[in-house]
């Protein structure tokens, strides 16, 4: 197995294949392989945040299959358009199919995500292999100390329950959203379960994007009694930066799978420490 890393951070674990990727003045983008494929099975490791990475990727398994590669897997954490995953409203696209359709025609011996949105997401993808976040969390618990998982919503339940049973038992408190009936925005949060006094909590969900949900409901924990708040998301986008999040959480915990970020309050776990264990997929 060689690897083919597409982003920049992945550090290569093992034999990886050079190549040079550049954009052209009109905005196509184009890969060359510097030298011929020492190896038939090849793992693509790339973030997919926008078309023109999807562009780049495709440019780039053509390329390998027209240098003899035979086995070519993926592993890409981040699955884009995984949250456009129904049509709430006539005349929306159903955007994470479009990334699947794409993908599955490149025939990929295997796709690996990491912690999608929903179970929509591999439910699209011929042969595909989900990470859940079960060693990501443990990794920062390791941080933290004793503490409750806080699911943020009914849609995180399954996820945590089974995080929860991973971690040997752990304590959960159920939250729900509650939304303004007319406009249907978020405007907070029911938080349900044992006594949070002085209790350290983290709240686990897949994507922290501007932050509102995690700061909304930081403050209704707060008004809980809880003690020190941490946030752990698998995937940071952070869009907002960090600095709103910096009044309500002690420590900000993710993963590199949508960029390399420092800041103070952020623990950011590489996926270089995850990809020795895909390495005979
Ligand atoms: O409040 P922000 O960070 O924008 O959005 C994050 C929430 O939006 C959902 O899709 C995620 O699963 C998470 O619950």
């Amino acid at each position: 197995m060689i690897y083919l890393h597409l982003s920049p951070g992945f550090e290569p674990y093992g034999p990886s294949v050079p190549f040079k990727a550049f954009t052209f003045n009109g905005g196509e983008p184009h890969l060359k392989l510097s030298g011929p494929l020492p190896e038939t099975s090849v793992l693509i490791t790339t973030r997919l945040n926008t078309f023109q990475d999807v562009g780049l990727l495709l440019v780039a398994t053509d390329a390998l299959r027209r240098a003899g590669a035979e086995r070519i897997s993926l592993f890409v954490p981040y699955f884009p358009g995984a949250r456009q995953d129904r049509v709430m409203v006539p005349g929306e696209p159903l955007t994470v199919k479009i990334y699947a359709d794409l993908l599955n025609a490149q025939q990929y011996h295997q796709i690996t995500v990491f912690d999608p949105h929903s179970d929509v997401t591999p439910a699209l993808l011929n042969k595909v292999q989900v990470v859940d976040n079960h060693r990501f969390v443990e990794q920062c618990l390791a941080q933290v100390g004793d503490c409750k998982l806080i699911a943020p919503d009914g849609g995180a339940l399954k996820k945590i329950y089974k995080l929860s049973e991973a971690l040997g038992g752990m304590e959960v408190v159920e939250c729900s959203k509650r939304r303004d009936v007319k406009t249907g925005d978020l405007s907070g949060f029911l938080v349900s379960g044992p006594d949070l006094q002085g209790a350290s909590c983290v709240i686990v969900d897949d994507i922290c994007d501007g932050g509102g949900t995690f700061v909304g409901l930081a403050d209704e924990l707060k008004k809980h009694g809880a003690g020190d708040l941490y946030l752990m998301v698998s995937h940071g986008i952070f869009s907002r930066g960090l600095e709103p999040l910096a009044t309500s959480f002690k420590r900000v915990f993710t993963t590199d799978s949508i960029r390399e970020i420092t800041h103070p309050l952020l623990n950011q776990v590489s996926f270089s420490s995850f990809l020795p264990h895909l390495s005979n997929q």
